[in-house]
């Protein structure tokens, strides 16, 4: 029989209580699982603020007794979340001395950056990556204590490989599905700690902030599940985000090409690269509300192979501000053979990823994260490229973009799709920078002024979903 990977995030787990809430979801399956964790709600956060604060005191006893308090901290919290949700002393006090092992461990990093002095990629990923193994061990322990046969795995246990990029890792399936497929064979309820794999040497390797979603989309693929379930504490993948736009509406049904783009374009709930494990092997999304506990296992939305186009065609509208415009200018850049070749090769050179490029006669313009903006400028500005006279960078950007199967399709009203979205950004004063569609067949997007993305979200929402 095939399993289900579960996948439990930050947001259903925020206070020491709803690890019950997690245990009831788990018993409500009956049958066996693989769970994916994350850390608790903020814990990652505090932890790149420690290792940053680490990083500036380096050497200096007042920054050293900062991070000692933080772990405390975290000691108090792990203790309260104990004494909540496992009742038997024993177990409660042979669980505080795993997870104080752990926090240990934790520690002896932290201390080992004051004495160097610096913060080499490999200790800030296994830094950060604590979070997760905290949760993991915890939640294991109290499902244990409820009587459910529950075992913890740690990715670098079961041989879960990444490319062994540091921040940013990507799975390594080939090396990984036989020996993560046969170590979480087998009953009951195994436990594994998001977030991170290992690279072939045993480094731990983060999938990225956000990555549990990830992990667990991997971990799905090696064992070739029945579907991956991730719980959140929302009711489904929704019109828009409900911190921006007022009463979304859930979205029943969403293809895998069309999830990827709204989480590419800023949907924060699931990770961007959540998706592509499960593609080829059409292994359903399922995604459920954790704070809905009357509807047992019933999925707001399903992500799968299967297209619908619906009478509006946009399903979804998304956005992000992490994003820069870096503009070669020249009077025939557009006409230059070899030049966006040189340009991708000088940025790739420089670690730098290109969300998008769009050009003209004069102008080359390329979309970036914002952190990689003064990177990428300093490399093309000291590049003497022929025919370009002058670089220059605009990071004071939003992007907006509408998702749907048939925004660019012309023989149904998908061909008046992006040009809908923009007249109702524009007639509402919306500064609009740039505007694309047809680089994907599902979504379009504009380029807003920063201060306008919320002004934008909610115009082009209203557009397609207020008068239903
Ligand atoms: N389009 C969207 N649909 C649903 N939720 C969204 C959307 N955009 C942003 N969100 C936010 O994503 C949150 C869930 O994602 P996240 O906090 O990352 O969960 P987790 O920590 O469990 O992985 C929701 O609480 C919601 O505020
Ligand atoms: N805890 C990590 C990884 C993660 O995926 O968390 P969450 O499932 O809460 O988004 C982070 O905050 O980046």
């Amino acid at each position: 029989m095939k399993k289900i990977v579960v996948k439990f995030g930050g947001s259903n787990l925020r206070r020491p209580e709803d690890i019950d809430r997690v245990v009831n979801v788990v018993q409500t399956y009956q049958r066996p699982l693989v769970l994916v964790v994350s850390a608790f709600f903020g814990i990652t956060n505090a932890l790149v603020a420690c290792v940053q604060a680490a990083k500036e005191g380096a050497g200096k006893l007042s920054a050293l007794a900062e991070s000692r308090d933080y772990t405390l901290t975290l000691r108090a919290l792990k203790k309260e979340i104990l004494d909540a949700n496992i009742a038997d002393l024993r177990q409660r006090a042979s669980t505080e001395a795993a997870l104080n092992a752990r926090l240990d461990q934790l520690e002896r990093f932290l201390t080992g950056i004051h004495y160097i002095g610096d913060v080499p990629d490999f200790v800030n990923d296994v830094i950060l990556s604590y979070g997760e193994r905290l949760s993991s061990l915890l939640l294991t322990a109290v499902l244990q204590s409820r009587g459910i046969a529950a075992r913890e795995a740690l990715p670098e246990d079961i041989g879960l490989f990444t490319d062994g990029v540091f921040g940013n890792a990507a799975c390594d399936f080939e090396a990984s599905a036989a020996q993560v497929s046969a170590a979480l064979a087998g009953d009951g309820i195994v436990v594994v700690p998001g977030f991170y794999g290992v690279s072939r040497d045993g480094k731990t390797t983060l999938f990225g902030r956000g990555g549990s979603d990830y992990s667990a989309a991997s971990i799905a693929r090696c064992i070739g599940a029945e579907s991956l379930d991730v719980w959140k504490d929302v009711d489904g993948f929704l019109s828009a985000d409900p911190g921006a736009v007022e009463a979304p509406h859930s979205i029943a049904r969403l293809h895998y090409l069309e999830a990827a783009e709204l989480s590419y374009f800023g949907a924060k709930i699931l990770h961007p690269r959540t998706v592509e494990p499960l593609f080829d092997q059409a292994i359903p999304i399922r995604i459920l509300n954790i704070t809905r506990p009357d509807l047992g296992l019933h999925a707001f939305t399903v992500i799968d192979g299967e297209r619908t186009v619906t009478h509006d065609v946009v399903k979804s509208v998304s956005s992000t501000d992490d994003v820069a415009i870096l503009k070669l200018h020249g009077p025939g850049v557009g006409f230059k053979p070899g030049i966006l070749a040189e340009v991708t090769s000088t940025l790739d050179r420089n670690g730098i990823n290109i969300k998008s490029v769009l050009t003209a006669q004069t102008a080359i313009n390329v979309l970036l994260s914002r952190e990689h903006l003064d990177a990428a400028y300093e490399a093309l500005a000291t590049h003497h490229m022929a025919g370009v006279v002058e670089v220059s960078r605009n990071d004071a950007v939003a992007i907006v973009a509408v998702v749907g199967d048939g925004v660019l399709d012309a023989s149904n009203v998908g061909s008046a799709i992006a040009s809908r979205a923009l007249s109702a950004a524009l007639a509402g004063g919306v500064r609009v920078t740039m505007s694309a569609a047809g680089a994907s067949e599902v979504a379009a997007y504009m380029l807003v002024d920063r201060q306008d993305r919320r002004l934008a979200l909610s115009l082009i929402h209203a557009e397609f979903f207020n008068a239903k």
